[in-house]
């Protein structure tokens, strides 16, 4: 795809949001914007199923709803039906996945990418604390893993560079060993093409609320693998986790299927304002939203890289997702004077500035006033 507006497939589909025409929003990485059926649909569950229907809510779709959702987002996945649960954090279910890993393992370390996202580094260390094993924070790439780990925490695309990593590649590299590998696809799901179960990945994890649009603080994506489901014992053994939750019976039988990764009860406000935000991928192609996604940022990075004081952290060829990083002294301030102009991106320590690409509604135009925008307070 090119620079070219009028060749871009996608470019109706940001008619479907709900975004100002004067807000350059480059910030869809972190959070997402509105889709405009979202606010129709979270009033009418206000209105008419918790008005109207009260408890009777319950029985009448919101009970299944975080597996209802999550086969959406396994579509999004590569994951069959009967294998995602939609519900709880990131940091939850990183925390989940990762001692349901090692759980009875013999093995003596957990890895996680030493560049990643905070909560999961720290959520990995809390997992090693709590099961004895060691923490090896590692280079992604070059993991070094052997028969000593049991398990490797790796981020899909790098939350601060926007580097992709191989995952067919990594992967078949820990299954090698016979270690398992615990995926966080936080900047990925939605926007790049991923076979979860063609790779046999063992567990993933990811956020609702970033280019899937959820909404601010919607409930993150857990996948177990149907084989993986009769041993995957996760430590927060909360009742709708049971097998029968209304016994109420005084011990806990995991539930059958991927339901055994549920907790408490399901944030239903939120988990349906997501479930409507997933119609818009109803309407587009995952491989026309990737390809806009590498020329979006492709078009960005040519208008930028030469500016006076910039260095671009995203790599350059296609092992990047959809945002491009730069590096300046004066990030901060720079950052703070774009969104006074209405770019608004986001500013990460110590001196990174982040431009998120959404293909669904960032348009090549957004980019070029964003460039524009930065020559100027360069
Ligand atoms: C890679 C990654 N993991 C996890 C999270 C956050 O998890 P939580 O939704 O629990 O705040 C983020 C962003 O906030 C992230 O970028
Ligand atoms: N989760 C966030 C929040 O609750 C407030 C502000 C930002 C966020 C983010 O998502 C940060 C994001 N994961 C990042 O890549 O930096």
């Amino acid at each position: 795809m090119t620079a070219d507006p009028t060749t871009d497939p996608l470019a109706h589909v940001r008619d479907l949001f709900d975004l100002d025409d004067d807000v350059v929003y480059l910030d869809g990485n972190s959070l997402g914007a509105p889709p405009k059926n979202v606010a129709a649909r979270v009033q009418e569950v206000i209105t008419h199923q918790w008005g109207r229907r009260l408890i009777r809510g319950w029985s009448e779709g919101w009970w299944e709803a975080p597996e209802r959702v999550g086969d959406r987002i396994g579509r999004l996945i590569g994951a069959a039906p009967g294998q995602v649960v939609v519900g709880d954090s990131t940091s939850v279910n990183v925390f989940k996945a990762l001692m349901a890993a090692v759980r009875g393992t013999d093995r003596a370390e957990i890895v996680v990418d030493a560049g990643t996202f905070p909560t999961d580094g720290y959520l990995a260390r809390s997992v090693a604390e709590l099961t004895g094993l060691e923490l090896r924070p590692a280079d992604p790439r070059e993991p070094g893993l052997s028969e000593r780990t049991a398990v490797v925490l790796l981020n899909h695309v790098d939350y601060l560079t926007g580097r992709l990593l191989d995952m067919a590649e990594l992967t078949a590299r820990a299954h090698e060993v016979g270690a398992k590998v615990v995926w966080d696809l936080c900047h990925s799901a939605g926007v790049l093409p991923i076979e979860l179960d063609a790779l046999g990945v063992d567990l993933a994890v990811g956020c609702t609320y970033k280019f899937l649009n959820g909404g601010p603080g919607s409930p993150s994506f857990l996948y177990v693998p149907t084989a993986a489901q009769p041993g995957f014992h996760q430590p927060l053994t909360g009742w709708t986790g049971h097998r029968a939750p209304f016994a109420m019976a005084p011990d806990y039988v995991p539930g059958p299927g991927v339901s055994r990764a549920r907790v408490g009860t399901p944030d239903i406000l939120s988990m349906l304002a997501l479930d409507a935000a997933l119609d818009v991928w109803d309407r587009v192609e995952l491989a026309d939203v990737r390809a806009k996604g590498l020329a979006l940022t492709a078009h960005f990075r040519a208008l930028v890289e030469d500016l006076p004081g910039v260095g671009v952290l995203t790599p350059a060829d296609e092992w990047r997702g959809h945002q491009v990083s730069l590096r300046h002294p004066d990030a901060e301030g720079i950052m703070r004077r774009l969104v006074d102009r209405q770019v608004i991106g986001d500013f990460r320590p110590p001196d990174v500035l982040r431009f998120g690409f959404a293909p669904l509604y960032n348009s090549f135009r957004d980019a070029e006033r964003a460039a524009a925008a930065l020559r100027q307070v360069l």
